[in-house]
């Protein structure tokens, strides 16, 4: 147990000219919740009634122990042990500091390490899931000790371990900028017999990370004509093809085989996510090579939105990052 430190205690009627020892809060259910007081406020005869309406009968005076220090400078020195790239400190506010993304990007988390910190006793440190899109300003983590002051040491441990992890415990990996060639397959949409659904959906996507589709190019349900439309785009050197349709059971789906069939690497054809579960990953050398089925064009959020940002990110994508989708991977079916 994290032991509450000494402090003498002051009548608030006779605390005028006293220095506040930590940000004091005032919560109105539905109306306001937040500091009233910042800390080191001096108390003046106007903040008898405002410190007595929040059940403040006594204020205390802080005389800091040797080797301690306040809960505003252990949450500074714990984001700052924590945080790495892409990321900007708020000031504390109820001891607390968090910590926000400076541009958008992918957000990595140390899940490992977020443990690992959180076992030292009287740390709390909060952060959101990983490998997520983050825009500016978003909040990826937030830490606060849980007692009004700590040992200077136990915050040295802290910092400590999180600097033997190899990379920083949270970050905003920045998106890259790359060129994209879309391959479109079926005979309905080659022919014209139908509008293309899939084309609008793919470039929005993939713009407002901050990459471009530079070509979508149409092919029947045929693998050799499917073949030849990723290798054009692997010759013109784009730096990610997607190919939508054909993913699925029937015979006449063809995207799988010619993604094959260019000589890529098969990650792993179909992830247990749903939506997006006849999703492809494939490599070709180091150009990722993705088959979309048919969910991608309709719901918001498939197994494309999972990879689409940690590729865009510079991330490779192994056979492990697949399969683990299943655990809450079922969106809608
Ligand atoms: N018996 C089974 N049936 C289905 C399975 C299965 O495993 N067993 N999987 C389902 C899943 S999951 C998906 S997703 C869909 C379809 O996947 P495909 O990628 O093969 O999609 P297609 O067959 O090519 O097309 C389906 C549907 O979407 C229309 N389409 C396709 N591309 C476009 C486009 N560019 N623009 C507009 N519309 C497009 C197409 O005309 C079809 O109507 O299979 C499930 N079934
Ligand atoms: O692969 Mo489908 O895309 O799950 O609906």
């Amino acid at each position: 147990m994290v032991e509450k430190p000494k402090m003498r205690e002051v009548p608030v009627r006779e605390a005028i000219g006293m220095m506040l020892p930590h940000d004091m809060t005032q919560i109105l259910p539905g109306e306001f919740k937040g500091r009233l007081f910042k800390k080191g406020h001096i108390v003046t005869a106007e903040d008898i009634e405002p410190l007595l309406s929040i059940g403040k009968e006594h204020i205390y005076v802080l005389d800091m122990p040797e080797g301690f220090i306040h809960e505003e400078e252990a949450g500074v020195r714990i984001a700052q042990a924590v945080s790495g790239q892409g990321l900007t400190l708020t000031e504390p506010y109820e001891g607390k500091v968090s910590m926000k993304a400076v541009w958008q990007g992918l957000a990595k988390i140390n899940e490992q390490a977020v443990h690992a910190l959180n076992a030292l006793e009287g740390i709390a440190f909060s952060t959101i899931y990983g490998d997520q899109v983050v825009k500016q300003g978003d909040t990826l983590a937030a830490t606060r000790i849980i007692p009004l002051i700590i040992e200077e040491a136990r915050i040295a441990e802290l910092e400590k371990l999180a600097s033997s992890f190899e990379h920083p415990i949270v970050e905003v990996k920045p998106f890259q900028k790359k060129r994209i060639g879309l391959v479109t397959t079926g005979g309905e949409v080659f022919s014209g017999r139908i509008a293309d659904k899939f084309g609008p959906v793919i470039r929005s996507k993939v713009e407002a990370l901050g990459s471009e589709v530079v070509e979508q190019r149409f092919a029947p349900d045929d693998k050799e004509a499917i073949e030849r439309e990723i290798k054009w785009f692997l010759e013109q050197g784009v730096d990610l093809v997607l190919a939508t349709g054909g993913m699925s059971v029937d015979p006449d789906d063809r995207t799988p085989g010619a993604i094959a069939g260019v000589g890529a690497q098969i990650v792993r054809y179909g992830t247990p996510m749903l939506p997006g579960s006849m999703l492809l990953v494939a490599y070709h050398g180091e150009i990722p090579i993705l088959g979309l089925p048919g969910a991608v064009m309709h719901e918001p959020f498939t197994s494309f939105d999972v990879f689409l940002p940690r590729i865009l990110a510079g991330e490779k994508i192994e056979q492990p990052d697949m399969t683990r989708l299943g655990y809450g991977g079922l969106r809608k079916c």
